[in-house]
């Protein structure tokens, strides 16, 4: 039988990845932490929702797991599957994987980058420090701000130069990408009736039209590379000359063809631009609500760099307490509540039930960064209980997985952390933060806006003292 639904709710709502975690959470209060849906005709989908089942899915069973789902939007915008992110489980995944990790993710070439992210951070510090002297319009807006800081870090890591020019339009642009990556349409669910739905919904136009956008834009990034002659030491080289390097070389086990390298940069600007803004700006929302953890990441800040001046990456190490409400942040505001669905290879038992190929798996880590018989009070931010050090994100801990684990796990940790904590620090360290006038902290709405990335709804505005 293909469902077992003694214990599971076997529905056909039309739920999507946009559909808030926190309903899964309900649903799964009442079903168990393994859940199974039926969506649309033709996407059979299994909820998880304790640590326990995401050690069987994400290690145990991980190859049985480790593929993505065919859905419609994914794969149109990583040109049919073939880049990191969306393709799925097999020969290419595996070699595409194998070269980004070696080549683009290594510890040593991230740390190359190293000079981008304290420029573009030391530049932020000095534009807040200029408005917040601004009498007439001192309040920062943090969101947006922090938002053209991670994505200027990315487009200068990946294409070798920011397009802070074009800010809004791009940041308009991006936005839309994040939206259809998040949506199911019609077509995943009734394969059968095709477009139709998608046409009359307006989908279909909406998704050629952020598409061709996307593609003119990563043409001129190429052509640019290309007729340039671009003569670069290695160690200015830029993501986009390693890959077109890799092709012409054909140093690799299969040809890098254009449609893979273009693949490849929107895994870079959706996977690295807002997940690290959404993490840094939900950490300061927390430290504004909560002055006692503020003052003591900032006392811990202050009394370790002195009169420096600014924080830079070699003294992250030592700042603890600040890596403590980095982690807490990624527990109850995990950038992807949902991670990133997986889709089943093979067919295999969990638990006793049986789960069949081709099934959506859909990880809710979010429900299982709230479980109460892990963490104590879940549902406040407590840095402290990370102090030990004992519980990280990098995989092997399944009670706290915002980079998922096992085989699809972020390949972009070091990056994504780096900056979040980087930021972070110099943040806290430059300035003393308040909240706008006549706003308290009880007004600070903490409503998150779904997406593939899940981002504070409404924009963090507040008013910055220069310390140093
Ligand atoms: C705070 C920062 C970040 C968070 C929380 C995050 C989270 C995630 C999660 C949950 C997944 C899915 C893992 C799974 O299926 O088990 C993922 C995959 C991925 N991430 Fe990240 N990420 C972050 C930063 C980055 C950065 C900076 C990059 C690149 C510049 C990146 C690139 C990717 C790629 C390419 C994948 C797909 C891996 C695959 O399917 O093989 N991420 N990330």
């Amino acid at each position: 039988m293909p469902w077992d639904i003694s214990r599971s709710c076997c529905c056909r709502a039309s739920l999507c990845r946009k559909s808030s975690h926190r309903a899964l959470h309900k649903l799964s209060m009442r079903y168990g932490p393994l859940m199974s849906l039926q969506l649309g005709s033709s996407l059979p989908t299994v909820v998880v929702s304790s640590a326990r089942m995401a050690r069987e899915i994400m290690k145990t069973h991980d190859l049985d797991f480790s593929s993505r789902p065919s859905l419609l939007c994914q794969q149109k915008l990583s040109y049919g599957g073939t880049g990191m992110a969306f393709a799925p489980y097999g020969d290419f995944w595996r070699e595409i994987r194998k070269i980004c990790v070696v080549e683009l993710f290594s510890t040593k070439r991230m740390q190359s980058f190293r000079f981008i992210r304290e420029e573009e951070i030391f530049q932020l510090v000095k534009s807040i420090s200029q408005q917040s002297a601004n009498s007439s319009d001192p309040i920062i807006k943090l969101s947006e701000m922090v938002f053209a800081l991670t994505n200027n870090i990315i487009c200068r890591i990946a294409f070798g130069k920011k397009f802070l020019h074009e800010g809004s339009k791009k940041c308009l642009l991006l936005n839309e990408t994040q939206d259809l990556l998040a949506t199911t349409t019609f077509t995943d669910y009734f394969p059968s009736v095709r477009w139709v739905f998608d046409i009359v919904t307006g989908l279909h136009g909406r998704l050629q039209r952020n598409f061709c956008d996307l593609d003119l834009f990563y043409n001129q990034i190429i052509e640019e590379h290309l007729h340039h002659n671009r003569t670069k030491k290695p160690e200015k080289e830029d993501i986009t000359d390693i890959l077109l390097q890799m092709q012409q070389d054909q140093s690799t086990s299969f040809h890098v063809e254009m449609d893979h390298i273009k693949a490849l940069f929107m895994n870079f600007l959706i996977g690295g631009t807002d997940t690290s803004s959404a993490t840094v700006i939900w950490a300061m929302t927390e430290v504004i609500k909560k002055p006692i953890v503020m003052k003591k990441t900032q006392d811990e800040l202050r009394s370790l760099i002195g009169n420096k001046g600014h924080v830079d990456e070699d003294d992250l190490n030592q700042l603890h307490y600040l890596k403590c409400v980095v982690k807490e942040t990624l527990r109850l505001h995990l950038p992807g509540p949902l991670l990133v669905s997986r889709e089943t290879i093979n067919h295999c038992k969990i638990d006793g039930y049986d789960i069949y190929p081709k099934t959506q798996v859909i990880v809710n880590a979010w429900a299982i960064g709230m479980d109460p018989e892990i963490w104590k009070n879940p549902e406040e931010f407590i840095p402290e209980r990370f102090i030990d050090g004992s519980v990280d994100f990098k995989g092997q801990h399944f009670e706290f997985i915002p980079f998922g684990a096992g085989r699809r796990i972020c390949p972009g940790i070091y990056l994504g952390v780096v900056a979040v904590e980087l930021t972070l620090a110099n943040l806290l360290y430059s300035f003393n933060w308040e909240l706008p006038d006549g706003m308290r902290k009880e007004d600070i709405d903490m409503v998150g806006q779904n997406g593939l990335t899940m981002h504070k709804k409404i924009p963090l505005r507040l008013l910055a003292t220069t310390y140093i």
